[in-house]
């Protein structure tokens, strides 16, 4: 065990002895992003959602952080769950936890599911924002963020939510979010994606302009067998498309076909 892990702030809800998932959301969220999947997962399964170090009620580290590190958290808390394996679901930042851990640490991780995720993205972007969030707090991006996690249609309709969320980002500590910010920009999982040998399941975001199709299209190319699916959200579409992204991880992690029946790599849209 890597001595630089921290003990990361958890939930855990389900029955004590059915299979476990772990959620692990996106940069500047808690683990209240996973509401709205809760009470689906819930019903057949341990689920296990937590604070990404440098978020919520976990530790707060100093940075600069690297993805080995907050998949090292994961394998703690999965020491201290007492299990040796898990499903493991991901959104964005979750994701690239969630393909480091399957292809760093395979014999812990049952099946994967991957939500409007990247392997690479430009490293540029992340030392500019990490940059602005030292100088100005996350208080200065979280309107901008929190644009690119809902389509503007839902943004409208739901006003409540979209000031909860830059609510969510803008209590996000600085260094925390600045030290996750480096895990991204010296993040390249293409070459690990090949040695995943999990099943996994690729969800894309159709209008999400954080990590475009062509994201999910790369992760789903690179792993052998996975599955690909896209539904018509943003970057949080586990918020916006919530009833069907529970269809798609409950048929996932049941080992069942997927709605619509899509074969490995095979694109199809679900309904929001
Ligand atoms: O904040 C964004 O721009 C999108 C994002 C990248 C990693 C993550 O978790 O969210």
């Amino acid at each position: 065990m890597n001595a630089e892990t921290v003990e990361v702030h958890h939930v855990a809800e389900g029955p004590p002895d059915a299979p476990l998932v772990v959620l692990s959301g996106s940069l500047g969220s808690t683990l209240a992003m996973w509401e709205p999947q809760v009470a689906a997962l819930a019903a057949r399964y341990r689920v296990v959602r937590y604070d990404t170090r440098g978020h919520g009620a976990s530790p707060v580290p100093p940075g600069p952080y690297r993805l080995a590190d907050l998949g090292g958290d994961v394998l703690r808390l999965l020491d201290r769950l007492g299990t040796e394996r898990a499903h493991f679901a991901g959104v964005s930042l979750g994701g690239m936890t969630g393909m480091w851990l399957a292809a760093h640490a395979p014999e812990r991780i049952d099946r994967l599911a991957l939500v409007c995720t990247s392997a690479r993205m430009r490293p540029q972007d992340w030392a500019a924002r990490a940059a602005t969030v030292r100088a100005s707090g996350t208080a200065a991006i979280a309107e901008a963020v929190v644009d690119r996690w809902l389509t503007p249609g839902y943004a409208e309709r739901e006003p409540r939510t979209v000031r909860w969320m830059r609510e969510m980002v803008a209590a996000t500590p600085a260094e925390g979010y600045a030290g996750c910010c480096a895990a991204i920009e010296h993040m390249d999982l293409r070459g690990d994606l090949p040695r995943v040998t999990a099943p996994t399941l690729v969800v894309g975001g159709s209008a999400d302009p954080a990590m475009p199709p062509e994201h999910a299209r790369t992760i789903a190319a690179g792993i052998p067998g996975a599955r690909l699916r896209a539904l018509p959200g943003a970057h949080l579409a586990s918020w916006e498309c919530a009833a069907a992204l529970n269809d798609l991880l409950l048929a996932h992690f049941g080992g069942t076909a997927l709605p619509g029946g899509a074969e490995a790599g095979t694109e199809t849209e679900e309904a929001p």
